[in-house]
């Protein structure tokens, strides 16, 4: 299976470089600045699990590319619409799209573009970032990738496969016969965790520890549970408590990687996570005064470090 990695950032660097360092072949699709990076110092993963580091096959172009299968998505909401010409490239030459990004919205806008057999459904879980020097850095244990069908027929033996890499890679990973549901559980997980740490700058632990705060991480979820709710996904009864519970089981020192990208100074996915969310609450007429609350305080923030 050729796998191509559409990004080579925090997200797609550790993935892609776990996969071809178990010896399948991946190949990177870059931007200028990353393909100079990537040809000079090669792929640097500094990770909890070991540091590892690969000389990657690298892309600047889609014509570039020959015979791709699988087309795993790992760039930034915000930086999806100038992807999507390459994307589409990929498409038409027989590959499947397989995108790894937090939120929902460009689920939706890959199924209207390519069709629901082109686009596979998926989620990841990692706490990673890019340094100062282009390096991949795990800061904690947790990998996982959830995927599954949009529309099964036909995509089945793509996606054994592509468990078996998977699983030869050791990474962490579930086969899903309900991604939509999956995304959604991912959604509400991280729409709260990304929207209270990013607001507080600080990690998890310390809006637990705070009652005050605990009560509106409780509301938060409330509220964004009530939205998936409103958009017909099957979730389980009790999907508030259950969130909770896997709010309360991380690390104290867990953050969100929009807590990262707002330290950094960098764009936030606001509009696809928290915004997302306010859309879809406003078109159904729902109240929900404590995702208005976070999404106003990071707006200022929304395109990067505030320069006046
Ligand atoms: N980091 C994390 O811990 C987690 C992140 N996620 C989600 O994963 C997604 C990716 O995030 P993350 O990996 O952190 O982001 P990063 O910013 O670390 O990496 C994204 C990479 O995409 C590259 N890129 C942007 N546009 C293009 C393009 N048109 N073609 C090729 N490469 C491009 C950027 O490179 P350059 O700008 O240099 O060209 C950058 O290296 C996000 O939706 C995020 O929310 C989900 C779980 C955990
Ligand atoms: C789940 C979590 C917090 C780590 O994977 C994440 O998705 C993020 O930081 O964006």
């Amino acid at each position: 299976m050729n796998i191509i990695v559409v990004g080579a950032g925090a997200v797609g660097g550790y993935f892609g470089g776990k996969i071809a360092k178990h010896g399948f072949p991946v190949t990177f699709l870059v931007r200028q600045k990353r393909y100079e990076e990537l040809q000079e110092k090669g792929l640097i993963i500094k990770s909890v699990h070991g540091d590892f580091s690969l000389k990657p096959t690298l892309a600047l172009d889609v014509n570039e590319i020959e015979n791709p299968d699988l087309v795993i998505v790992a760039i930034k909401n915000y930086h999806l619409d100038e992807a999507f010409p390459q994307l589409k490239a990929l498409v038409d030459k027989g590959a499947k799209i397989l995108p790894l990004l937090n939120g929902i919205k460009h689920l939706e806008k890959f199924i209207d573009e390519f069709g629901e057999k082109n686009v596979i459904g998926g989620l990841c879980s990692i706490e990673t970032t890019l340094n100062s020097h282009g390096e991949i850095v795990q800061t904690s244990r947790l990998q996982d990738i959830v995927f599954g069908p949009i529309a099964s027929i036909g995509e089945e033996a793509l996606l054994f496969e592509f468990k078996q890499i998977l699983e030869s890679s050791s990474i962490p990973h579930t086969l899903s016969d309900y991604i939509i549901g999956e995304m959604w559980k991912k959604f509400i997980f991280i729409t709260t965790l990304s929207g209270i740490t990013a607001t507080l700058r600080q990690p998890i632990g310390v809006a637990l520890a705070d009652q005050v705060t605990l009560d509106f991480v409780k509301s938060l979820i409330s509220e964004v549970c009530q939205i998936a709710k409103v958009k017909g996904i099957r979730l389980p009864e009790n999907i508030e408590e259950l969130t909770l519970t896997r709010i309360k089981s991380l690390s104290p020192k867990m953050t969100a990687s929009m807590h990262r990208d707002l330290e950094k100074g960098l764009p936030l996915e606001l509009d696809d996570l928290q915004g997302y969310a306010l859309t879809v609450a406003k078109e159904y007429q729902l109240e929900t005064p404590c995702l208005q609350s976070v999404y106003a305080l990071l707006h200022p923030y929304k395109n990067g470090r505030i320069t006046q």
